[in-house]
């Protein structure tokens, strides 16, 4: 785990929160998981590039936050061709619930990834979803938290930054790794990252693309280093604009080599 001192302010104050927020009276969940990897694979039978679209009212590095109905939002992204749709759920950084992953999931039929900072096995069980993401940085027994959320049903997908915390996801069973281009700790994003992790990724794990990818030449970059999916969020949402949802969507899953 990184020192907190190392962390951008903004992630600090979203670890304490994460830390305080309250997991009572939460009974254990038992999920029947929509498999993510025959999702990619229908996407690439169908030709279109594995995008998973992030519902993301607002963030520390937005310019605004979008007041949409998330259902509204899922459901465009979809008819966008987006593979999976991740829900950010975490209230005050956000602007997230796990009540809007709830109804997202309910609304839609691809599957659903649930993005939070989660750090005991407690926090999983807020609400169902078919993937659940466990940070390699923040948690400090990845393994126990990887079974757990096996244990459940979920499908946990493991975000890694470098290649020491890809040897821990991989140590701790990860099958489906993230690598996050957007580094925790400052908030800066580097396409690179991704570019220098994942030849380093065992051909049988799926590896998805994370942050940062805002263009169809971004979209072809990240593929041509590997990525199995890409996930999109601020491009996708466009805080400052407030644009077409679907034809942001669109204009990443049909972009051609
Ligand atoms: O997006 C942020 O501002 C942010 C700030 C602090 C911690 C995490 C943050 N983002 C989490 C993510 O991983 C992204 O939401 C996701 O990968 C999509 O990234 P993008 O397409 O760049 O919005």
């Amino acid at each position: 785990m990184t020192s907190q001192t190392e962390l951008d302010s903004a992630v600090r104050e979203i670890l304490a929160a994460a830390r305080e927020r309250s997991t009572d009276g939460r009974e254990r969940v038992s999920v029947d998981a929509r498999s993510l990897p025959d999702a990619l694979a229908r996407a690439e039978r169908e030709g279109r590039v594995p995008i998973v679209a992030e519902v993301k009212p607002t963030s520390p590095t937005a310019e605004g936050t979008r007041a949409d109905d998330p259902v509204e939002l899922a459901e465009a992204m979809v008819a966008g061709g987006a593979a999976a749709i991740s829900v950010l759920t975490e209230p005050d950084h956000f602007g997230g619930s796990p009540e809007a992953l709830r109804r997202i999931r309910q609304a839609v039929d691809v599957p659903v990834l649930r993005k939070d900072f989660l750090l005991r096995e407690a926090q999983l069980d807020a609400v169902e979803a078919d993937l659940l993401l466990l940070i390699a940085r923040f948690v400090d027994d990845l393994e126990k938290l990887v079974t757990a959320a096996r244990e459940r049903g979920f499908q946990p997908l493991v975000e890694v930054h470098d290649r020491d915390e890809l040897e821990d996801a991989l140590a701790a069973g990860a099958e489906i790794v993230g690598i996050n281009n957007r580094d925790l700790a400052r908030l800066e994003v580097d396409l690179g990252t991704f570019e220098s992790v994942a030849p380093h990724v065992p051909d049988d794990v799926t590896v998805i693309a994370e942050s940062g990818v805002s263009s169809p030449a971004d979209v072809r970059r990240m593929r041509a280093a590997g990525a199995d999916a890409l996930l999109v969020g601020s491009a996708i949402m466009d805080h400052g604009e407030e644009s077409d949802v679907t034809e942001n969507v669109r204009r990443l899953t049909e972009t051609t080599q």
